[in-house]
Order: C-alpha cells, then structure tokens, then sequence
C-alpha cells in the first residue's frame, strides 16, 4: 500500500519509528512532515494527510500528534475521511474491520512508541469486512455530503 505520514512536533521521533516500521513491512511511505521540531500547527498536517488520502495519492494515512485528537479532528474535516483515533489495538483493528478508517491517528505523549508501533502494524494488515458495515460506512459519508440517512436495520433481524 502507499502510506502518507505526517505529525506536528511532538512526534518528530515516533514519527520516524512508524515510517521504518511501515517501510519494513512493505509499504511504499512518503513523509509529509513537519521537519520543524520547534512548533508545527497540527491541522495544517492533518489536511494534508487527509487530502492526499482522499484524493486517491495514498491507499492509508498516519497522523501523529500530542494527543491525536487535534490532528484526527483536521483530517476528518476532509470528505471521504474516516480517521480514527486509537490507544490500544482493539479499537484500531475494529475501526478497519467496521468504519473502514482510512486515516490512523494517535497521540505521542499518550502511548509508548511500542504500542504505537503494535497499533499501526495491526491497523495496517486488517481488512474491511463490508456487509452491514458498508451500508453505514456509506451513511457516515453520506452525513459529510449533506443527504438524509435513516436507520434501516431490519428489528426482525435484531
Ligand atoms: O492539538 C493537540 C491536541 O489535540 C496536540 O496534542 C498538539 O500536539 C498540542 O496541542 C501541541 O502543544 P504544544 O504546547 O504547542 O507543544
């Protein structure tokens, strides 16, 4: 897959982790910043990581800052994002299984780089299952283009 990865500057060497790490599994990665490790505004790299995935440059993306909600927050501000923000494994792997999550995101001052490293490698290598979920993947960018949405789970089948 082609992965783009960007963090502000709280994630200069996590970020350089996580780019070794998916190189080394396969990936072809392009580093989309900061290279300022003073201070960066996250959401300047969150739309970028978020743009060049949703316009089809990049399979995946990364985000990385303090806390990853700052930078998650400007990645889903572009339509056809799905980023998710994950501390532990579980929610990662279900993100891509269910939401289809297109964009990783975590915080460098929250989690260990080993964790971040675990959470990414198993993002990375889980598929998503399609079925029901696609219908509400669907939904959710149906929500970011302004059309209506209803519930349509069948309660028999509940
Ligand atoms: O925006 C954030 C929270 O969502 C990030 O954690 C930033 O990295 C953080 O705000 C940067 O803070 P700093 O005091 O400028 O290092």
């Amino acid at each position: 897959m082609r992965v783009a990865v960007a963090s502000d500057h709280t994630a200069m060497e996590l970020r350089q982790e996580i780019i070794d790490l998916v190189r080394g599994l396969g990936h072809e990665v392009s580093d989309l910043g900061t290279h300022d490790p003073t201070k960066a505004d996250y959401p300047v790299y969150g739309r970028l990581v978020g743009e060049a995935v949703a316009a089809g440059e990049f399979d995946r993306g990364i985000a990385i800052c303090g806390t990853g909600i700052g930078i998650s927050i400007a990645a889903n501000k572009v339509d056809g994002v799905r980023c998710v923000v994950c501390s532990e494994p579980y929610s990662a792997v279900l993100s891509r299984r269910h939401n289809d999550s297109n964009v990783l995101a975590f915080g460098a001052r929250v989690i260990g780089n080993e964790m971040a490293k675990l959470i990414t490698q198993q993002w990375l290598e889980t598929e998503f299952e399609g079925g029901r979920h696609q219908r509400r993947v669907n939904q959710l960018m149906a929500i970011q283009n302004g059309v209506a949405i209803e519930d349509q789970v069948d309660p028999g089948l509940c």
